[in-house]
């Protein structure tokens, strides 16, 4: 756990001096209980010695106010460190963020990554504020008692020493039961809490195919297995606990035997037997308090891994120099990408000129997202390359790749805030004049006027108060601010009604007519129709490439497409969600 900690924390020292200051107040502690045998031994004696009854008094009060003090010494360098374990690995993970390819993003839903920011960097903070802490003072104060112990009497000390080994035996053996257990159950937790989720996505689905009940089944099916994932949990728990539990007062057996043996034979006097009794009782308690801390350490080892796994996710590698490509030529030479070893673009070569409007169809599957994303090297290639105006992707610093594009997908993000505030996101050096120039050539303007508040309407968190159309709208006027030689568009595929349909088409002769590079996945005919080049893509490479009148004229696999999909309902040229 602690090792695992250093590696996405390398504060070793602060680890050391936090360490250290629990071993002094668990040595604290220990001579807070040894201290009880001379005292009691004072008090028992007959007749009592007051005189050093008081004196032991005084060293217990003085002990125990130190031992306060030291608690709250140690307490607070301990929060100090997880506070500052918090604040380091929350920035580390945001700046490595800013440093993983957009692919990344795309395998690693947000909920994940919520959990190891939100979640798991608390959790790895609790290791050095209270699971680490509890461990060292659970081994640093019974160690003192067993020194005192052996100072007073060796038999003594053996009898208390006996209880560790066994204690640790069944420590090792217990740990790893605990820690798969915990595992367990956690593994239940979420599928149970996943199956819940997708029950309430899919609501809508479910009841507009009336199978509201049926869809009930995963999830109840992940509760049960849940519930019974724990019943026999806490069941494989209780063996380890009890052995635990038996060692212990096995031990306490022993301590208690070995007394009466020597009180018997008069080399002990009764008050010391009563003394080492009750310290035999304090002894064992944070012995017992170590079975404990294996649930805590299991969670705060998965947090910590949690964290590391973010943070040791390699980013692309970054030229060491990058110049701005000199034309928005867009260029696949011989392209093969493959996700997790599957061939997705197999040998793809494809030339998009500079300052036309590029359209890529093809069916489900065949690529068109992936040929997108390699332009904003979201992953690179396996072999081949993809290059702008003459210069790889991979030679372009990141900052110098994405000042050439705008990306305008189907799930733009929108902020809790205005329509305006959103698009200035795209320029926030922006002048107002150049904010509403770009808002009106999207017709958001239209958008604006519509919402309660006009200008000043929030549009809540991911934009959820706008269509998916409106979205898009806001995407483009963010493109057009950006004012970048390259916009990549994937049109939305619902249905468009019709304002929103002419206010997309709108935007988009909006940035053909400055004469961006558009790239654009079409799902309206009348961008196909329109575009200046279309390159129909079938399992990973481009079957044909032309404009819409030459490909036509080829009679070839657009030409069935196009007749096809214009007889369909809904003029739609690809179908599928992306
Ligand atoms: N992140 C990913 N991880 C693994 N496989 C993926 C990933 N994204 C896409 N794929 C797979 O790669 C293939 C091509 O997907 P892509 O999205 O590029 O096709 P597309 O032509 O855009 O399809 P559609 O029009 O349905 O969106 C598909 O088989 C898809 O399942």
């Amino acid at each position: 756990m602690i090792k695992r900690l250093l590696q996405i924390w390398p504060h070793g020292r602060m680890l050391n001096m936090l360490t250290g200051r629990y071993v002094v107040i668990g040595v604290l502690q220990g001579c807070l209980l040894v201290t009880i045998i001379p005292l009691l031994r004072a008090v028992l004696a007959t007749p009592p010695d007051l005189d050093a009854a008081v004196r032991w008094l005084g060293v217990v009060v003085v002990l125990g106010f130190a031992y306060l003090a030291g608690v709250s010494w140690a307490k607070a360098l301990g929060y100090r460190t997880a506070n500052e374990i918090m604040r380091d690995l929350q920035h580390d993970v945001g700046r490595h963020l800013r440093r993983l390819p957009l692919g990344w993003f795309v395998g690693n839903p947000s909920g994940r990554l919520a959990r190891a920011v939100a979640q798991s960097t608390p959790s790895a903070a609790s290791v050095v504020s209270h699971v680490w802490p509890e461990l060292v003072q659970s081994i640093a104060t019974p160690a003192t008692v067993v020194a005192g112990v052996f100072f007073i009497d060796w038999r003594m000390g053996v009898a208390f020493l006996v209880t560790v080994p066994a204690a640790m035996i069944v420590t090792r053996w217990s740990g790893p039961v605990v820690r798969d257990t915990q595992g367990i159950m956690d593994d239940a937790s979420a599928e149970a809490a996943g199956r819940a989720i997708e029950f309430a996505q899919a609501q809508p689905v479910f009841r507009s195919t009336g199978r509201a009940l049926e869809g009930f089944a995963p999830m109840e099916r992940a509760l049960d297995e849940q519930r019974r994932t724990f019943r026999s949990a806490l069941t494989r728990l209780t063996v380890p606990q009890l052995v635990y539990v038996g060692v212990v007062q096995l031990g306490f057996t022993i301590v208690l035997i070995t007394g009466t043996w020597l009180a018997l034979g008069g080399e002990l006097t009764v008050p010391d037997v009563v003394a080492l009794l009750v310290l035999a009782t304090r002894f064992v308690e944070p012995l017992a308090q170590v079975g404990n801390l294996f649930g805590a350490i299991r969670s705060a080892d998965i947090a910590v891994e949690r964290v590391s796994e973010v943070l040791t996710a390699a980013p692309l590698p970054e030229p060491g120099t990058s110049a701005p490509p000199a034309t928005a030529e867009i260029e696949f030479d011989d392209v093969t990408f493959s996700y997790d070893g599957r061939p997705v673009l197999r040998e793809l070569s494809l030339t998009i000129p500079a300052g036309a409007m590029t359209a890529l169809v093809g069916p489900s599957g065949a690529g068109k997202t992936t040929l997108l994303r390699l332009i904003a090297r979201f992953w690179d290639v396996d072999s081949g390359a993809v290059r702008i105006g003459g210069t790889d992707v991979r030679d372009l610093a990141s900052g110098d790749l994405m000042d050439q594009m705008s990306i305008v997908f189907q799930d733009n993000y929108l902020f809790d805030g205005t329509i305006e505030e959103n698009v200035r996101l795209a320029a926030p050096d922006a002048t107002d004049e150049q904010v509403r120039e770009a808002v009106t050539a999207a017709r958001l303007d239209e958008v604006v006027e519509r919402l309660p508040d006009g200008w000043q309407a929030r549009v809540g968190e991911g934009g959820l108060s706008l269509s998916g159309g409106e979205r898009q709208r806001v995407a483009i006027a963010r493109a057009l601010l950006k004012d970048t030689p390259i916009v990549l568009l994937d049109e939305v595929t619902a249905a468009l009604d019709p304002e929103n349909e002419a206010a997309v088409a709108a935007g988009m002769s909006a940035l053909a007519a400055r004469g961006k590079t558009i790239v654009v996945i079409a799902h309206r005919l009348s961008t196909v129709v329109n575009a200046d080049q279309i390159a129909v893509i079938d399992a990973g490479t481009v079957i044909e490439l032309g404009t819409h009148d030459e490909l036509i004229e080829r009679r070839g696999r657009y030409a069935g497409f196009y007749a096809e999909r214009s007889r369909a309902a809904g003029w739609r040229i690809t179908s599928g969600p992306r």
